[in-house]
């Protein structure tokens, strides 16, 4: 058995790991973090954990916790894991961070998105970024992971294929964004209420969101080359999930049958990928629950470019369920152990 610490269980992305690993049959959780809860009965504040979790909420002590778990997930706000990390911890026990804290290699540009100080830079180059469809063997021997962030997995995965393969002019490359409001965590916020959510869409951090690094550094490994795109993120009235549009001119003419073998290619083995028929549109609906992320494509000849599509439930795969990939890939398990969800609908 797993022994596992969440710092940040009483969170959105910290909840839904829970739910996560008790359906795991080699996970036992024995530490429920929280900031504002410590002492209270976590079924309390969740009370769908209701005889699931006997468990108190517990504080962030990591020095505490690298002594009593093998595995630490930190689904907590951005600065905080690397605060709390260090190599002494390390030493002792693996860590998920779901935080972006080393998701972005340069240490400058990490503090210029997010107007932080860096409190562990050392530990920057060493943290593998846990996109497991791509980065499977690092991971399997890393201490340290940076769990990728939810757009950017959404994203990546819609175009990677086209982009790894050069096919596309990646500087004409657009990402349009779709989240539901659960991407914004728990914490009250006046943007979140109901009446501002409800009935409403609109776009927010339009070329300054701090996803856009993040992309931008695992689009240029892919194509070898620094890519540069415009990213815009939109806050639609749901729950769960992100719904990703990306457009791109393409260098040459391909047919549907061409670039299809390309999405095969890369994708007909990772059971967690799926490549939708033609013109079946990824929906949100369709993967909701589950750590599916369902990608299609377009190619629009009237104009020359190919429009990439991705749909994807951003506290699944956009969090928790790549967490559990993540800890799966690292203890040597079966790479779906745990995450074999059946997505619901409706
Ligand atoms: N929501 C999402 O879809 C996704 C989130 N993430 C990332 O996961 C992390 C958590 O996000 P999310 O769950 O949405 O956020 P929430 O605001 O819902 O949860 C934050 C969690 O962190 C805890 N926390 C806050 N400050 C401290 C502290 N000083 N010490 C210990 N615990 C603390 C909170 O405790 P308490 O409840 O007691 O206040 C809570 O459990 C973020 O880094 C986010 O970027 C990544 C991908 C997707
Ligand atoms: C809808 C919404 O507000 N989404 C969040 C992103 C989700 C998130 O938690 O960020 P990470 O994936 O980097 O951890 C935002 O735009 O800031």
């Amino acid at each position: 058995m797993i022994k596992v610490g969440i710092i940040g269980a009483t969170g959105y992305a910290g909840g839904e790991l829970v739910r996560l690993l008790l359906g795991h049959r080699q996970a036992e959780i024995k530490w429920f973090g929280s900031k504002s809860y410590i002492g209270q009965q976590f079924s309390h504040i969740y009370q769908n954990m209701f005889q699931l979790v006997e468990e108190k909420c517990l504080d962030d002590n990591m020095d505490e916790l690298a002594k009593q778990v093998d595995v630490i997930f930190t689904a907590t706000p951005q600065g905080l894991c690397a605060s709390l990390l260090n190599e002494d911890i390390l030493n002792k026990v693996k860590v998920i961070d779901l935080s972006a804290d080393y998701r972005i290699k340069d240490v400058e540009t990490y503090e210029q998105w997010y107007g932080l100080r860096h409190a562990s830079p050392q530990l920057i180059e060493e943290a593998v970024y846990g996109l497991c469809e791509v980065n499977r063997e690092s991971i399997k021997n890393a201490r340290l992971i940076a769990n990728p962030g939810c757009y950017p997995t959404c994203s990546f995965l819609s175009v990677y294929p086209l982009v790894k393969e050069g096919i596309i002019q990646t500087e004409t490359l657009i990402i349009d964004a779709k989240s539901g409001t659960s991407g914004a965590g728990r914490g009250a916020k006046v943007d979140n209420l109901y009446c501002e959510v409800n009935e409403n869409m609109k776009a927010y951090s339009a070329a300054n969101h701090r996803h856009t690094p993040e992309i931008e550094e695992q689009l240029s490994y892919a194509a070898g080359k620094k890519v540069v795109m415009n990213f815009t993120p939109h806050l639609v009235p749901m729950n769960r999930g992100i719904l990703i549009t990306a457009y791109a001119s393409l260098k040459e003419e391909m047919t549907y049958e061409e670039m299809k073998a390309v999405y095969d290619k890369y994708y007909e083995k990772e059971y967690f990928v799926r490549v939708l028929e033609k013109d079946v549109y990824p929906q949100t609906k369709w993967v909701e629950g589950s750590n599916f992320v369902d990608v299609n494509f377009k190619i629009d000849t009237r104009t020359n470019r190919v429009i990439m599509m991705g749909a994807m439930d951003n506290l699944v795969k956009g969090a928790a369920g790549q967490a559990v990939q993540n800890m799966n890939l690292m203890f040597g398990l079966e790479e779906s152990m745990g995450l074999q969800l059946v997505p619901m609908f409706p």
